[in-house]
């Protein structure tokens, strides 16, 4: 299958033909001389985007699927200009283990998008069978405990970046010290309301965690990449210490001023933050310390959510509305297409190492996705493909993808997802 996109607005700006051939991009220019393609685009100068890819994702199989499963969270993922996605480890039974690792990457066969797959680590892992495995990566490593408790403890944490480093696998950190977290906000809530959860995990237990997270991995030469950064120290702890860091959308868009009114749809790992707190990682947003963008797509069911904010699972979805809530930023002026595009695609493909990945450039995937900026639209739980059938973005203003191709074939035409899954371990 062959596709020729005419007029496409690249994130530079520049107004480009790009041909795709066989899944991958073999033209990006002026491309007169083209042979016939089996699908012609008429871009007409909309943008013209690399996939994004998320690095983190809980896409919840096996064991959740109540919650989410391969197919719907790819899905979700499809319709929201996502074509690679990277799947967490605390699933039932956790990934861990070589055995629970090729349980996961036959259910991962149902995805409509590339996938890596991480394993993780608890006080049972069993590294040589999980490293003998095509990981992704090594995490999210737990240093608190979140969703499915594979907190760890410090010298289990050393261990395990030792085993990274040897095998030259990246580990990605969940951040919190759970010795800084304030237990008296437990006591003090009277109502549940979701201002305490914030308050219960702490902003400084976040830079705390960060610190002890990038001297384990200086000792060792380690990758360290902080995952869901919340808090402009955590990410300048990161930056100081050398680690790379992301951060996610809900940290971004939302803060402890809209936690009341989502209640448990708002609980979640870490937390949400100050307005000052998050105006200023919107700062380092733009400034270029965060290095990514990721969802920690973590969907719960309305049933699980429903419930006092002490005993509600704690996690937000978000893998199909992170590019259209950054693109709506991009046509208002607050960050640069340039940007949105390093954030989402370029670099989590370099830090990651994914050769192929990240770029609208010959020699490349053909993961494309096709944007009409003027396209807006508000953003309905509803309207979304994941299966949790919610998002604490409601009504927020987003710009969605006309078109989504993974390798070279629609996966999204603007309307439905489409074809069967035929997504790829990008480790194979
Ligand atoms: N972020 C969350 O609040 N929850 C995540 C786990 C995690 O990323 O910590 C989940 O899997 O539900
Ligand atoms: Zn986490
Ligand atoms: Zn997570």
């Amino acid at each position: 299958m062959s596709t020729l996109f005419r007029d496409a607005r690249l994130a530079d700006g520049r107004i480009c033909d790009v041909r795709t051939e066989s899944g991958s991009i073999t033209d990006v220019g002026d491309v007169t001389d083209d042979g016939p393609a089996d699908r012609v685009v008429d871009a007409d100068e909309r943008l013209l985007l690399p996939g994004a890819i998320d690095a983190h994702v809980h896409f919840r199989e096996p064991g959740h699927s109540q919650k989410e499963t391969w197919r719907t969270g790819s899905s979700s993922a499809a319709a929201g200009g996502v074509t690679t996605v990277v799947d967490q480890p605390n699933t039932s039974p956790p990934t861990v283990t070589g055995d629970a690792f090729d349980e996961k990457s036959s259910l991962a066969a149902d995805s409509h998008v590339d996938y890596g797959i991480n394993g993780g680590v608890t006080p049972d892992w069993d590294p040589d069978s999980l490293f003998d495995r095509p990981l992704f990566a090594l995490g999210e490593v737990f240093l608190a405990d979140s969703t499915g408790d594979m907190g760890i403890d410090a010298d289990l944490f050393a261990e395990a970046v030792e085993r990274a480093a040897e095998a030259d696998v990246v580990v990605t950190v969940h951040a919190e010290d759970a010795d800084l977290f304030d237990e008296t906000a437990r006591e003090r809530d009277a109502g549940g309301v979701g201002r305490d959860w914030s308050q219960y995990r702490r902003a400084e237990a976040e830079a705390a965690a960060v610190e002890r997270a990038v001297e384990v991995g200086a000792e060792t030469d380690a990758a360290i990449h902080i995952a869901h950064t919340s808090t402009p120290e955590g990410v300048d702890a990161a930056v100081a210490g050398g680690a790379t860091c992301e951060v996610t959308p809900h940290h971004l868009f939302l803060s402890r001023e809209n936690a009341t009114e989502l209640g448990t749809y708002g609980r979640m790992n870490p937390p949400l933050r100050s307005e000052e707190r998050r105006e200023a990682l919107w700062q380092r947003l733009v400034d270029g310390d965060v290095d990514i963008v990721a969802t920690d797509h973590a969907p719960h069911t309305v049933e699980e959510k429903e419930t006092s904010l002490w005993d509600a699972p704690s996690g937000v979805p978000g893998v199909e509305t992170m590019l259209p809530l950054l693109l709506e930023r991009a046509r208002r002026g607050a960050i640069t297409y340039e940007r949105v595009r390093d954030l989402t695609a370029t670099n989590p493909a370099e830090i990651f190492d994914l050769p192929a990945k990240g770029r609208v450039a010959e020699g490349y995937d053909a993961d494309l996705v096709l944007v009409d900026p003027e396209d807006e639209r508000e953003i309905r739980g509803d309207d979304l493909h994941s299966k949790c059938g919610w998002t604490p973005f409601e009504g927020m203003i987003g710009v969605f993808p006309s078109l989504t191709l993974s390798r070279g074939e629609i996966v999204y035409d603007g309307e439905a997802v489409l074809g069967e899954p035929s997504g790829e371990n990008v480790r194979r």
